[in-house]
């Protein structure tokens, strides 16, 4: 593993649309990865299988996740984002739409790889949900910055397997600052999570081109 530089390759149409397709299928993979109930032998004739698809994946590699051609926002270019990035395998991933007054709002439905206690979501994916929402609410101020302070109050288990509601809104902007909260909510509307966060555009930024 080596560091990830900052220059990042655009991808067309085309390519963004196959690799998301792709990033669909292993996601897939991953939930059937820890639910299967396939034997030991079945289980390592599979592996063997997917080891080899990721030697004619890696056969190409890059040095960086790539970006795509941003629509009205700059931070949608990030497809490889872990919580909202269609490219990420790892992300649900959350579409989150920015309104014209700057609430952030998404919906989505976490499987089992997102499990933390038997049958709830993990607190740090929660926490992680949140940190992106809030940073875009942040962001949709003109004042884009990194996370210096993010604090979560879990007020109830938040369930696996339902939609799920986040939303977001910057407060206040402060020169670099700006301060943000949301929340995540159950099907019946009640409030599971709780985030308040301070977000800063790092010095280097404001006088170089992020
Ligand atoms: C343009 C940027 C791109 C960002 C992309 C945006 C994309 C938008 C959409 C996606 C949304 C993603 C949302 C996830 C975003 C992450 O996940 S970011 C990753 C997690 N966060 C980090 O790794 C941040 C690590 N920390 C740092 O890089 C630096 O400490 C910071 C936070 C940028 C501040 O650095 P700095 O600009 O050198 O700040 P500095 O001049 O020392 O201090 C400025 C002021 O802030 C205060 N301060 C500094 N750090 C802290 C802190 N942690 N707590 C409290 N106060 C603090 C100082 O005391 C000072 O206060 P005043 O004296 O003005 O009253």
């Amino acid at each position: 593993m080596s560091a990830i530089p900052m220059e990042r390759p655009v991808l067309g149409d085309d390519e963004a649309a196959a690799l998301t397709g792709l990033a669909a299928r292993v996601r897939e993979l991953a939930e059937a990865t820890v639910l299967t109930g396939a034997g030991a032998a079945e289980a390592a004739a599979v592996a063997d299988e997917i080891a080899a698809l990721t030697a004619r994946l890696t056969a190409e590699r890059r040095g960086a996740p790539p970006f795509v051609t941003p629509g009205e926002r700059r931070m949608d270019r990030q497809i490889a984002n872990p919580v909202s990035g269609p490219l990420n395998p790892f992300a649900p991933p959350i579409g989150l739409d920015v309104t014209s007054d700057g609430v952030v709002r998404g919906e989505f439905t976490l499987g089992a790889v997102y499990e933390g206690p038997p049958s709830y979501v993990h607190g740090g994916v929660s926490a992680m949900v949140l940190d992106q929402a809030l940073g875009m609410a942040a962001a949709a101020t003109g004042t884009p910055g990194m996370t210096a302070t993010l604090e979560t109050r879990y007020r109830r288990p938040t369930p696996l397997g339902v939609p799920l509601k986040v939303e977001a809104k910057a407060s206040r902007v402060e020169g670099r600052k700006v301060y943000a909260s949301g929340t995540i909510s159950a099907p019946d509307g009640r409030v599971t999570v709780e985030a308040t966060a301070m977000f800063i555009m790092p010095q280097r930024f404001v006088t170089s081109e992020y």
